[in-house]
């Protein structure tokens, strides 16, 4: 695959611009994913509040409207564009130590390794993003319950007055766990199509529309086709009182294990899978816009 480097800058910026796209695209899926995820267990002989994710989508529209889908927004928003930023700065790092020479093409395996490094540079972001935004997702879910958070700043405010930076960070080891391999799959899968549809004698960047879209809706799939059980685990464990799981996910993967079987770790797959095409093809639509948009009028950057 085509080792090509790009600038540092022009990947943090494009990034950034990809993140935003992304957000925009996918938020009303991921709000419906960690309701799902994060519904109470029935008692016995009663209905789940969400029969599944139409019903879910349904519920809020009319209990919250439409915005209702988009709560917690602000917080992936301004969370997500650094976020997104960082992942491709870091997948270019990740691209650069591996290689020996400026123009050296990168094997799947290496692509994977550079897509890891960069997992494990946006954890940083990532860990306290995701803490606060399924805490803001939930409580809105939580009927009769006093709205406890006002919105992000306060939730961030609020989790540290608590407990500290150690309460704003509960889950960097899940959200590790979820995003290293991710990130290996979702950098690799996008390299490989993006290799694969580039028509003999042309260059990635002659790549219509129409084959980025699907090169980035790929790499989304791929993403979560093995993101999802530890996603399941985190947003358990950073929505969680104080207190319930001592031992973290590991607890987390045992009491769920045990009260709701192994499918649990599968809740929320279907918006999950909804969401990943669309928000990550325009993620990296929107990035290698933005970095057409740099050539031209920064190509010094
Ligand atoms: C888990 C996650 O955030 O995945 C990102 C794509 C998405 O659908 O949000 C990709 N990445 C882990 C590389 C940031």
């Amino acid at each position: 695959m085509s080792g090509q480097r790009t600038s540092p800058l022009k990947n943090f910026f494009a990034g950034g611009f990809g993140g935003m796209c992304l957000v925009t695209a996918g938020h009303p899926l991921d709000t419906i994913k960690v309701r799902l995820q994060t519904m109470p267990i029935p008692p016995a002989g009663q209905t789940a509040l969400y029969s599944g994710t139409f019903d879910c989508a349904k519920k809020i529209v009319v209990k919250e409207g439409v915005l209702g889908l988009y709560k917690g927004m602000a917080a992936p928003l301004t969370g997500v564009t650094p976020m997104f930023a960082v992942c491709f700065l870091g997948f270019g790092i990740g691209k650069r130590i591996q290689q020996t020479d400026a123009d050296d093409p990168l094997t799947l395996v290496q692509l994977f390794k550079a897509g890891m490094i960069s997992g494990v540079f946006t954890t940083a972001i990532m860990a306290p993003g995701e803490r606060i935004k399924c805490l803001l997702q939930v409580q809105a879910a939580n009927t009769g319950a006093q709205i406890k958070y006002k919105g992000p700043i306060d939730c961030a405010k609020q989790l540290y007055a608590e407990g500290g930076l150690r309460s704003i960070y509960k889950g960097t080891a899940a959200t590790l766990l979820r995003d290293v391999p991710a990130s290996g799959m979702y950098f690799m899968t996008y390299e490989w199509l993006q290799h694969v549809l580039t028509p003999e004698g042309k260059s990635r960047s002659d790549l219509s529309a129409g084959r980025t879209l699907f090169a980035g809706g790929m790499a989304g799939i791929f993403n979560w086709l093995v993101a999802i059980p530890p996603d399941v685990l985190k947003s358990r464990l950073q929505t969680a009182p104080e207190g319930t799981y001592p031992k973290g996910i590991r607890d987390v993967f045992k009491v769920m294990i045990r009260e709701e079987g192994i499918r649990a770790l599968y809740k929320g797959a279907t918006p999950v899978m909804l969401r990943a095409f669309p928000a990550n093809a325009a993620c990296f639509f929107g990035y290698e816009l933005a970095m057409k948009f740099l050539n031209k009028f920064a190509p010094n950057l």
